[in-house]
């Protein structure tokens, strides 16, 4: 464990977030201010990452010394189950030609971002970081985890064969300021917070809800998944990925239960039960990361809170994003 701790100082260095335009990149650009660095970023306007000569032209003429991989395409249950083809290309693309561009053009630091969903559907829970590859992975979302289980090989490959300081991060499911919260395409907590709002301003008495309401998840707020990113890039050099989570989890159902309490919405749930669960359990076991010296901060209360309260801003400005 000593070996993989190795400092890298932030200070003065052009640091590239891809997809700073989303939920992560965006907290990592905000976490990055404090870190002395220049922090380098492209619109998907300017430079669509799933093609491979823009991306090494532009990294070739912006040379960063760091870069995080937090550009994917990314979506919720049904989304994956919906387009495996669009979840498997994009995602392998975008992180084979950034990691690609990066090498060829001596890149010091990367960091990839994979997802719990690497992990099989039935592996023992808590999961630890050797649970990869070793069981069927959950079939909603196998395209979207076949592509990260290859970034992280990518990275792990690159680092083999040519010494390069690549590592990976494993976030549990996600949430915060900038998330997506489209009706069909996003993520359970954006999708119920955005239903309940509405069931609240419709004076509605039911709400329903994908699935049973029983699988259990792991909810990170997206600022402290940020600031554990930071603290990886500045002192992990390891092989191995690592989990990054919050340790806690609860019900489909529960969280509905804070989310509404968040809102301020009363009323009844009704479950249906023609949408998929997906995996019944994705608890991280985070020791890896506590070992190395970080852990998470937010409460799953506060962070709902915050969130809301970005949501009521953004909303209010027509600014909130969704696919
Ligand atoms: N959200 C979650 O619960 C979890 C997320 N993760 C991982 O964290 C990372 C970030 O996810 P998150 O911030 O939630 O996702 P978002 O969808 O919020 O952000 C993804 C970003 O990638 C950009 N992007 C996608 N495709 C392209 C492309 N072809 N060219 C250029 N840019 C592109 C998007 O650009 P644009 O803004 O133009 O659409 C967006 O800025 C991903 O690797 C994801 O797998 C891991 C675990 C859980
Ligand atoms: C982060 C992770 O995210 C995805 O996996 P997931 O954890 O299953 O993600 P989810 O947030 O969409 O759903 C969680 C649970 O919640 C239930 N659920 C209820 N009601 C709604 C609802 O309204 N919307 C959604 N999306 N889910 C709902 C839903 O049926 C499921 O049981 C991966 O595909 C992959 O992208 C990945 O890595």
């Amino acid at each position: 464990m000593m070996s993989e701790l190795k400092p890298y100082d932030l200070t003065g260095k052009r640091v590239w977030v891809a997809g700073h335009r989303g939920m992560v990149g965006g907290a990592v650009v905000r976490r990055l201010q404090s870190e002395g660095c220049t922090v380098l970023t492209a619109g998907r306007n300017t430079l669509d990452l799933t093609r491979q000569a823009p991306v090494e032209e532009w990294v070739a003429v912006n040379k960063p010394d760091a870069v995080v991989v937090a550009a994917a395409k990314v979506g919720g249950i049904m989304a994956n189950n919906s387009y495996p083809a669009d979840f498997l290309y994009d995602n392998l693309m975008i992180e084979t030609n950034i990691i690609q561009a990066s090498f060829r053009n001596n890149v010091e630091k990367l960091l990839f971002l994979g997802s719990s969903c690497i992990y099989p559907k039935l592996a023992p829970q808590p999961m630890t970081e050797d649970a990869l590859l070793t069981g069927p992975l959950e079939p909603t979302n196998e395209w979207y985890a076949i592509a990260k289980i290859a970034g992280i090989k990518l990275c792990q490959a690159y680092r083999k064969q040519h010494g390069c300081d690549y590592i990976s991060a494993m976030p549990t499911n996600l949430y915060g300021i900038g998330d997506n919260f489209h009706p069909q395409g996003s993520h359970v907590l954006p999708a119920l917070m955005a239903r309940l709002h509405d069931a609240k301003r419709d004076k509605l008495n039911e709400v329903t809800i994908w699935g049973t309401g029983k699988p259990l998840r792991e909810f990170l707020y997206v600022d402290d998944l940020a600031d554990g990113l930071v603290f990886l890039l500045k002192n992990y050099s390891g092989y191995d990925h690592v989990n990054i989570g919050t340790g806690q989890e609860v019900s489909i159902r529960t969280l509905a239960e804070q989310v509404a309490a968040t809102v301020g919405w009363q009323g009844r749930f009704a479950f249906d039960a023609t949408k998929p669960d997906g995996s019944p359990r994705k608890l991280m076991d985070n020791s890896k990361l506590a070992k190395l010296g970080w852990t998470a901060k937010t409460s799953l209360a506060e962070g709902l809170r915050l969130t809301y309260e970005w949501f009521l801003e953004e909303g209010a400005k027509g600014g909130l994003r969704g696919i």
